[in-house]
């Protein structure tokens, strides 16, 4: 049986070598750890990576309903509008998504449920190595140090192949009881895989290129889908809920609730994309950012924690159909604008962040030296 050391980290009582602890068995009890009056070494953040903003960033509202009913002149609207902050910093906020907000509640709400379970039952759903799907508690069980201060459960959508795969998935890892919530993230993600796919061909009309040639790459992919759930934590200023990155994947949808908590880095200093009720965060990505040639942005954000609430959020990840190369249309690539990216597909990009390298703020640019190294020895 394990024992909980003082810091909250559980380790097993016969732990072989610390090593192997950092690799497999160490779990992270926000129960435990909010209890202790100083943070555990191991969730500490440099000095020069804390919380220290000030500022909020203009993420412009996107009112989405005339160009979900396909009138032009909304379109065309919405396109510029999605333009103007794509070539900044890749993030702008939806309202009138078409998205029914009972389903967002039972989403939140079912994921305030499942992450009050008992540590052991979310110990059953842990996250097996190589893998995304699954528990996580603060990713202790893959890195050291700088500890993301949060709990994760993400699971894959794929609204091609595994039909129902998210409701099968609670059912066989947590039992029958579970059912009602895999119906909830199964129409709660196929309804994001949906908006998704718009929002992509938004971008397409806002590019000028043919509104088919993003959708190709993405409309059978495997999605991820994640829920945040930060605790809240006894000194917020040493710690990060989620540590600055970019997303290496093609077009985010995030819910976040009320608390706030998210920052994308911008104009060269952290500010915070402040909640709008009934909005979604939408941001593009490093895979979208390489099919525009780099003309629009993906942005480095982060989320900070603070010491009175806990906060959620629920972030669909649309990814591009694993082996189809990530390549942009030849009308964004020219003499004045070459290629930034050479080719590469979801599935090297993904191996990438899950087996060789913590995702941040250079993923892409690591990921391409070392595609560009590994091809100049073949
Ligand atoms: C493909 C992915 C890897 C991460 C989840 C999705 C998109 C965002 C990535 C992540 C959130 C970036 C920050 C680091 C990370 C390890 C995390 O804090 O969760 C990243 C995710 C992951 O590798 O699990
Ligand atoms: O929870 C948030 O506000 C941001 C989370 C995020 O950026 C991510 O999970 O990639
Ligand atoms: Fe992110």
């Amino acid at each position: 049986m394990a024992s909980i050391t003082s810091s909250g980290l559980l380790h097993p009582s016969s732990a072989p070598s610390k090593e192997e602890d950092r690799r497999g068995r160490v779990i992270f009890d926000p129960f435990l750890l909010q209890k202790e009056t100083n943070v555990p070494k191991e969730f500490l953040w440099p000095q020069s990576e804390r919380p220290d903003c000030l500022e909020e960033v203009q993420a412009p509202v996107v009112d989405l309903k005339g160009f979900l009913q396909g009138d032009e002149s909304s379109t065309r609207r919405a396109a510029e509008i999605i333009r103007q902050a794509c070539l900044v910093h890749g993030f702008f906020q939806v309202i009138n998504h078409g998205i029914d907000p009972s389903l967002c509640r039972d989403a939140m709400r079912n994921a305030d449920e499942l992450f009050k379970l008992p540590l052991e039952t979310k110990l059953k759903i842990q996250r097996q190595r190589g893998s995304l799907w699954g528990y996580t508690g603060a990713h202790a069980d893959r890195f050291s140090s700088k500890l993301p201060w949060k709990e994760t459960i993400s699971f894959g959508y794929d609204n091609v192949g595994s039909k129902n795969g998210v409701v099968s998935y609670f059912v066989s890892s947590l039992g029958k009881d579970f059912e009602p919530t895999g119906w909830v993230y199964e129409r709660y993600f196929g309804a994001m895989k949906e908006l998704s796919l718009r929002i992509i061909d938004l971008l397409a009309i806002s590019l000028g290129v043919d509104r088919e040639y993003f959708r190709e790459y993405f409309k059978d992919g495997e999605s991820v889908s994640r829920c945040n759930y930060y605790p809240s934590c006894q000194v917020p200023e040493v710690v990060l809920g989620t540590g600055p990155h970019n997303d290496p994947t093609g077009l985010t949808l995030l819910l976040q609730d009320q608390v706030g908590g998210l920052e994308v880095f911008t104009d060269g200093k952290w500010q915070a994309l402040n909640p709008q009720p009934d909005a979604l965060v939408i941001n593009i990505g490093d895979t979208f950012m390489a099919l525009t040639n780099g003309i629009y942005k993906s942005c480095l954000h982060r989320a900070v924690v603070n010491s009175q609430l806990k906060r959620q959020s629920i972030v669909f990840f649309l990814c591009a159909k694993g082996d189809k190369v990530i390549r942009p249309p030849e009308a964004l690539v020219s003499q004045e604008n070459p290629r930034k990216y050479p080719d590469f597909t979801w599935s090297e990009l993904l191996n990438f962040t899950q087996n060789c390298y913590r995702a941040d703020g250079e993923t892409l640019q690591c990921f391409a030296q070392q595609l560009l190294s590994s091809k100049a020895t073949k």
